[in-house]
C-alpha cells in the first residue's frame, strides 16, 4: 500500500458530525440519513473496512464553508476496464473481509521519464554550452562523449509541454488508482532543474497536480454506476520534521506502521468535491510550505512535499460488490544541491538535510534495484520511510526525473541521469486493493448459488429429456415387435 498520509485525521476535529448532502453528482443515489462517521478502510485504529456503502454510514465533512455529503457519482455509461500504460497485466484483485491481505500481482519496474527544462538566462550569460540532449524520445546522450548514453521509457525535450509529460508519465497512474491501484508520481532533481514547474506548474501552464486532479474528476463523470469519495492531505518534510500543510498545527508528526505500512499520526484530511475544491487546499498548504531562494532558483522548495489523494469507490445499488480503494501521491521533491549552490546559514542547513533524505533515496533505489535480499535502508530518512510501501512495490510508481541541459550542470545532470537508470530497475508488484464485505460476498455466493440452481434444472431437463428418449425407443421397439 502506498504510504504516507492515510489513518490520519479528518478534516473536522470531531469525526462525527452531520452534514447536507452535496454530492457533485447530477446522480447521487445516496439514501444514507444517518449521521455521518468516518469508517475510512485506511484508519488506523479499526479493523479495516469500507467506508463506501449505500448501506453504511457515509464520512462526509466540511471545510471553506463547503459542507458535504462526500460521495461523488458518476453519470455517463463507459467502462471502468483498466487501460493504463503501466505494466501488461491487469493488476490482481484482492479479496478479504475486514482485514487488508496483499496478493501479488505481476513483476513490472518504475516507470522512468526524464524531462528536459530549457536553458535559462542565468546559463546563457555564464556562456554555457549543451552537455547533454535527447536523441530521440527515449534516449539521453552526452554531447561530449556520445557514447555516455541512458535510455529511459520515454524522454522530453525542452520543448514539451506538461501536459503530454503528464499523458504518458501520470495519466496510466492515476487511472489505475481510480481503479483500486495504490500510485506514486514523483519529480526528482536538482535545484531548479523544473520539479515544481513539472509538479505544480503555474496558472498559465498547469503542473501534473492540478492535471490529475482535472482528470480525476473528469474519470468519476465518465465511470457509470459507482460512487466515489476523495479526501486529500498535503504535508511537507523539513529539515527531517513533517508538517502538515492543511493544518498549520500539525507540526512535527510522527510516523507510525502497521500491518498495511507506513502513516502519519494526525494528518488531516479532506474529503472533495471538485477540482476546484481541492486545488484550494493545494493553494492553502502551499502558503505553509517551507520555500527559499539559493543562487540557482529564486522560490526553491525547502521542503519534500506529498500531496496525496485517496480515492474510495463502489458500485452502488444492486451492482453493489465492495469498495475499492487506493492511495495517490503526488510528490514534488526539494532539490539536492551541490557546493555550487553556495548556501549559508539556514540555506545550507536546509540544503544538508535535503542532501541527506536524497542521498538515502538513492541508497533506497540503488539497494531495491540490486535485489530483494538485500537490507534496504528505509529508516535513514522520513521520505524513504513514507515512501516505502510504495518503493517496495506495492503500486505504480512513476518517476520524473528533471534535468537542465547546460554544461555548468553536467555533473549533476549526470548523477540524475544514473539515479533514474537505477530507479529503472526496482520491481513493483501493483495490485488492486479491494474490500469485499458480508454483504457483496453474501451477494456473491447468491449469484454462485442461482447459477448452480440453474445448471442443475438444465441436467434434470437433459436427464429427463433422456429418459423420455429411452422410454420411447422401447415403446418403438415393443411395436416393431
Ligand atoms: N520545462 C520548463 N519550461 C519552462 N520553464 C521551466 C521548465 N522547467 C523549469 N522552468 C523554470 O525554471 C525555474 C526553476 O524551476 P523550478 O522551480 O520548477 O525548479 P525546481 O527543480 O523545483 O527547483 P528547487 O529544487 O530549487 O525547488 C522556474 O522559473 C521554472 O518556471
Amino acid at each position: 500500500m502506498a504510504a504516507s498520509s492515510s489513518r490520519g485525521k479528518h478534516n473536522s476535529h470531531s469525526h462525527y458530525r452531520k452534514t447536507s448532502s452535496s454530492s457533485i453528482s447530477s446522480s447521487s443515489s445516496l439514501t444514507n440519513s444517518q449521521p455521518l462517521r468516518s469508517s475510512s478502510p485506511l484508519t488506523n485504529s479499526q479493523p479495516l473496512r469500507p467506508s463506501l456503502s449505500t448501506t453504511m454510514s457515509l464520512y462526509g465533512g466540511s471545510s471553506n464553508g463547503i459542507s458535504s455529503r462526500s460521495v461523488i457519482t458518476s453519470r455517463n455509461e463507459s467502462d471502468l476496464g483498466y487501460s493504463g500504460g503501466f505494466g501488461n497485466n491487469i493488476p490482481l484483485e484482492e479479496e478479504l473481509i475486514g482485514d487488508n491481505v496483499e496478493t501479488s500481482g505481476s513483476a513490472d519496474s518504475i516507470s522512468v521519464t526524464v524531462r528536459f527544462r530549457p536553458m535559462n538566462d542565468r546559463e546563457y550569460d555564464r556562456g554555457d554550452d549543451i552537455s547533454w540532449y535527447w536523441d530521440g524520445d527515449k534516449i539521453v546522450r552526452n554531447e561530449y562523449n556520445p557514447a555516455t548514453a541512458y535510455a529511459f521509457d520515454r524522454v522530453f525535450g525542452d520543448d514539451a509541454s506538461t501536459q503530454e509529460v503528464y499523458e504518458v508519465a501520470a495519466r496510466p497512474v492515476i487511472k489505475a488508482a481510480m481503479e483500486g491501484v495504490n500510485g506514486t508520481v514523483f519529480a526528482y532533481g536538482v535545484t531548479s532543474s523544473g520539479k515544481t514547474h513539472t509538479m505544480h506548474g503555474d496558472q498559465n501552464c498547469p503542473g501534473i497536480i492540478p492535471l490529475a486532479i482535472k482528470d480525476v474528476f473528469s474519470m468519476i463523470q465518465d465511470t457509470p454506476g459507482r460512487e466515489f469519495l476523495l479526501r486529500v492531505s498535503y504535508l511537507e518534510i523539513y529539515n527531517e520534521v513533517i508538517n502538515d500543510l492543511l493544518d498549520p498545527t500539525g507540526q512535527n508528526l510522527r510516523i507510525r506502521e502497521d500491518a498495511q505500512g507506513t502513516y502519519v499520526e494526525g494528518i488531516k484530511e479532506e474529503v472533495v468535491l471538485s477540482p476546484g475544491h481541492a486545488l484550494s487546499f493545494i493553494a492553502a498548504g502551499e502558503e505553509h510550505r517551507h520555500v527559499g531562494s539559493n543562487n540557482f532558483n529564486l522560490f526553491s522548495s525547502r521542503s519534500h512535499t506529498i500531496f496525496t489523494l485517496m480515492v474510495e469507490s463502489s458500485a452502488h445499488g444492486d451492482e453493489y460488490d465492495g469498495v475499492i480503494f487506493s492511495q495517490l501521491n503526488l510528490i514534488d521533491l526539494a532539490g539536492s544541491e551541490s557546493s555550487k549552490t553556495e548556501t549559508i546559514g539556514l540555506r545550507r542547513k536546509e540544503g544538508s538535510y535535503i542532501n541527506k533524505s536524497l542521498l538515502t533515496l538513492g541508497t533506497v533505489i540503488g539497494k531495491l534495484s540490486e535485489g530483494k535480499s538485500v537490507h534496504v535502508p528505509y529508516r535513514d530518512s522520513k521520505l524513504t520511510r513514507l515512501l516505502q510501501s510504495s518503493l517496495s512495490g506495492h503500486g505504480h510508481v512513476s518517476l520524473i526525473c528533471t534535468v537542465t541541459p547546460a554544461s555548468s550542470s553536467m555533473e549533476e545532470t549526470h548523477n540524475t541521469l544514473k539515479f533514474a537508470s537505477r530507479a529503472k530497475h526496482v520491481e513493483i508488484f501493483a495490485s488492486r486493493n479491494k474490500i469485499i464485505d458480508e454483504k457483496s460476498l453474501i451477494k456473491k455466493y447468491q449469484k454462485e448459488i442461482s447459477s448452480l440452481k440453474q445448471e442443475l434444472d438444465q441436467l434434470k431437463r437433459g436427464m429427463l429429456a433422456g429418459v423420455n428418449q429411452e422410454e420411447l425407443m422401447t415403446l418403438k421397439q415393443k411395436v416393431l415387435f
